[in-house]
């Protein structure tokens, strides 16, 4: 079929036209999708520091991109109130805000005991038990948090669900020493079913090493309904498991930012 030369370029024109439209409009809605999520974090960062962080308090600062908005807040508090806090870091990410941010940095060593940790978590159950290590920290973030008085989770609205592995696609991040990991793997998915696989890092050939020189593996596909205390006590007695990212009965208290600019909190 012989079509006009006219309407072809008219129809070529209309196409490109609601293309550029529809392309445009998509990136608008991821931009703004993405907007709504930092905001959710820093309102939830910003509570919990406010409502959690005193003059004279040792505060654990955990890792993550939510814990940015918590330091941010903390550092406003310190120049804006004069307020006097010290920071224990629970990562090499946490040092570097703490030290950016020029507040006062302390370690366990020093400081064993702290007012508070404020943290993110890749996931919240409704008993406030918690998957992280998405970011690959968590041993350093269990022992700080362990020796707070309270720890307060930070979190958009993404992060809370009624069972562990709901919303949390990725995994149940396990720490373990990097000669153990084929045995861990093998042994888990006997036991507990599901798939256990070791991360590989990005930008670098080989898998991600932990602050602490140690490998993570990320158990997918696991039985929503097993009981997590029974299951993280067996599997921190297994030689080879350093920790896991499961952190149960350790929150006080969860903030999340909620896109509508809302805060809720579950404690
Ligand atoms: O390994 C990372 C930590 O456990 C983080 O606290 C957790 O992954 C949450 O991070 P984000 O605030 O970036 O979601």
């Amino acid at each position: 079929m012989n079509i006009p030369a006219k309407i072809l370029k008219a129809n070529l024109f209309t196409n490109f036209r609601s293309n550029y439209f529809s392309t445009k409009y998509y990136y608008l809605s991821i931009a703004r999708d993405k907007m709504s999520l930092e905001e959710a974090k820093k309102l939830a960062a910003y509570r919990a520091v406010d409502e959690h962080v005193e003059s004279g308090y040792t505060v654990g600062i955990g890792s993550g991109s939510t814990v940015i908005y918590a330091v941010d807040r903390l550092a406003q508090r310190v120049t804006e109130e004069n307020i006097k806090v010290k920071c224990v870091p629970t990562s090499f990410q946490a040092r570097q805000l703490i030290i950016n941010h020029k507040l006062a940095l302390t370690d366990l060593e020093i400081s064993p005991h702290l007012n508070v940790c404020i943290d993110g978590a890749d996931e919240v159950d409704s008993n406030l038990n918690l998957i992280k290590g998405g970011g690959g920290c968590l041993l350093q973030e269990k022992i700080v948090a362990s020796c707070a008085e309270q720890l307060i989770i930070i979190a958009d609205y993404t992060k809370h669900s009624c069972l562990l592995g709901e919303q949390y696609k990725k995994g149940i991040p396990i720490e373990v020493s990097p000669l153990a990991y084929v045995p861990i793997k093998l042994k888990l998915e006997k036991k507990y079913k599901g798939d256990v696989a070791l991360r590989m890092a990005v930008n670098k050939a080989g898998p991600v090493v932990t602050d602490n020189g140690n490998f993570i593996l990320d158990w997918k596909d696991f039985d929503q309904s097993l009981n997590w205390k029974t299951v993280n006590d067996d599997l921190v007695s297994w030689p080879g498991i350093v920790d896991t990212g499961l952190f149960i009965g350790m929150a006080s208290k969860a903030y999340f930012g909620l896109k509508d600019g809302s805060v809720k909190t579950q404690s």
